[in-house]
Parts: structure tokens; sequence; C-alpha cells
């Protein structure tokens, strides 16, 4: 058997099936748990089906029984889902891989205090791509630091409930921290009205919603006869689900603390 044992928190939901697939397609991984809502259609259905590749794990609402069987949770949910999932891992010593965007202050601290005791990846993109463009705005955003007004555009998904997305914030917050200002207060989140003229040190948000858009990120850096872009777009959810079991098998070798997709990818 296989030592990296992942269980799957909203194994129904759009990242929770495509991680089902990844992982049954993984030879190094094995699927331990599907875990959902004890009202969702998917509760008692073999989990693989769900993605045409029967498994003979059910979708459970039983979390303990599931989170028991694996090393490590794998959690695309909901803010509040996600640190009922997290107290469970720290009773069973599961390593926990959050993907879910979305949290409160309250929610990240509760996050880095059970890494304290468990292995945690936390990270609002698990894709390679967008973590190399997290390091490239770091290097724009150090050489424009003056001159230059940042703008965030992200586009995503009809469903979509949190806004801007996790990424953009992580966006402005790397050019906030390269620039030493604190994204808490410079963010600009859309304009309306007379809002009279841009001020220099802020750092602007603007959300789209619609359709079936997977995730667009652009991050413009607009100054006087020039405007350097530097973007993402993904057109499937496979990169965050392979960068999810990347981030689970780098926990396997850890006993407890908080890291992310920097850490993951070698890239700190
Ligand atoms: N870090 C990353 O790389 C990425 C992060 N995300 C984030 O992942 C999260 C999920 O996205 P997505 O898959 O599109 O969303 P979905 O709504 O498609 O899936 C969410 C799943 O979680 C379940 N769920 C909802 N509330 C709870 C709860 N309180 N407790 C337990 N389970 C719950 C849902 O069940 P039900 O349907 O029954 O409500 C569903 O199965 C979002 O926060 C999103 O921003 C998404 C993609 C990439
Ligand atoms: O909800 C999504 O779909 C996504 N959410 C994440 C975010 O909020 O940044 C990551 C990705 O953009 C897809």
């Amino acid at each position: 058997m296989n030592d990296l044992r992942i269980a799957i928190a909203g194994a129904g939901g759009r990242m929770g099936r495509m991680l089902v697939e990844a992982t049954l397609r993984d030879a190094e991984a094995t699927l331990a748990a599907a875990i959902d809502q004890p009202d969702a259609v998917v509760l008692g259905k073999d989990a693989g089906e769900l993605v045409g590749l029967p498994c003979g794990i059910l979708v459970s609402s039983d979390r303990d029984a599931g989170i028991a069987q694996a090393t490590c949770l794998i959690d695309f949910t909901r803010p509040e889902g996600t640190l009922e999932h997290l107290e469970i891992c720290r009773r069973h010593g599961t390593a926990i891989v959050i993907g879910t965007t979305g949290f409160d202050a309250a929610g990240k601290n509760a996050i880095a205090a059970a890494a304290e005791d468990i292995p945690v990846v936390f990270a609002p993109n698990m894709s390679v791509g967008v973590n190399v463009v997290f390091k490239l705005l770091d290097l724009a955003a150090r050489i424009m630091n003056e001159g230059y007004d940042i703008e965030i555009v992200e586009a995503h998904h009809r469903h979509k409930i949190d806004a801007p997305s996790g990424t953009a914030l992580r966006m402005g917050e790397v050019v906030a921290q390269a620039f030493g200002r604190d994204l808490r207060q410079c963010a600009v989140y859309g304009r309306e009205g007379v809002t009279g003229e841009r001020l220099p040190s802020t750092i602007g948000f603007s959300t789209i919603r619609g359709g079936d858009i997977v995730g667009d990120h652009n991050v413009m850096f607009c100054g006087l006869g020039e405007r350097v872009e530097i973007g993402h777009k993904a057109s499937s959810r496979l990169p965050y689900a392979l960068g999810s079991l990347r981030a689970a098998r780098f926990l396997s070798s850890r006993s407890k603390g908080l890291f992310d997709m920097q850490d993951v990818l070698g890239l700190r």
C-alpha cells in the first residue's frame, strides 16, 4: 500500500472531483476517503464513479472516520468547514493541505495554531504557474517601486463566492511587501462615482465573475508611457489538484509546521 493515503473533503465539489481523479491517477497515492456534507447528492456514491474511475471508496459524511484513514487531508471547501476539519486532523495527527480561500483573521490564526501540532500547507493557489508569478511580481515590484500604479484584475466563474480571489489578495500582498507597504492600508476594492484622482500609494483590485472562467489574474504596473502586465490564466483545475498532491507529498516528511506552495516548490 502507498504511504500517501489521501482523504478529500468536499469530494463532490468542483475541486473535490478533480482531486479524486488526480489522486486515483497518481501511482504513488491512494484515495483513502472521500468526504462531503451530510446532505450532499454524492453521498454513498463511489467517489471514482463521479470521474469515470470507479474505485470502491464511497463518499461519506463521517469526517472522523475518513480523516483517521488518511495520512493527509486535502481540503477545498469553505472556511467554516475547513476549520472543523482542521481540528479533526489535529486530533488524529493527520497532515492537511488547505486550498480553501476567504478566511478572516481569526481563521488564519486558527490555522497557524493547528500548525504547531500538525503539518499544514495553506495556499490560495496550488498551481506551479501562479507561484512562479508571485516570484516575478516580487522582482518587478522591487525594481518598479516608484512611479507605477498597481492594478490587479481577476476573473472567475459565476459560482465563486469570495472576492477578490485569494490569489489576487496574495498578489497584492507580495507587491505591497516589496514596496514596504501594508496591503490593509493601501488596498482599494473597486471604484464607483466621483472617486477623485488615484492616490499613488494605493493598490487597486477589480473583480469579474462570469460563466465558467476557471481563474484569470493580471497585475498591471502602470507608469507614464509604459505598462507592464504580469498574469496567469488557468484553463483547467488540474494544476491546482497536481499542486495539492505535491504539497501532500511534501508534508509526508514533516511532523508539524505551517508551509505554503513557495515552500513546496522551493521558491523561498
Ligand atoms: N488554492 C487553490 O489552488 C484553489 C482554491 N480554490 C478554493 O477552494 C474552495 C472550493 O472551491 P470549489 O471546489 O470551486 O467549490 P465547490 O462549491 O464546487 O465545492 C465545495 C465543496 O465543499 C463542500 N462544502 C461546502 N460547505 C462546507 C462545509 N461547511 N463543510 C464541509 N464541506 C463543505 C461543498 O458541498 P455542497 O456542494 O454540498 O455545499 C462542496 O462539495 C474555494 O474556497 C475556492 O476559492 C479553488 C480552486 C483552486
Ligand atoms: O474559486 C476558485 O475557482 C479559485 N479560487 C482560488 C482563489 O480564490 O484564488 C484559486 C483559483 O483562482 C480558483
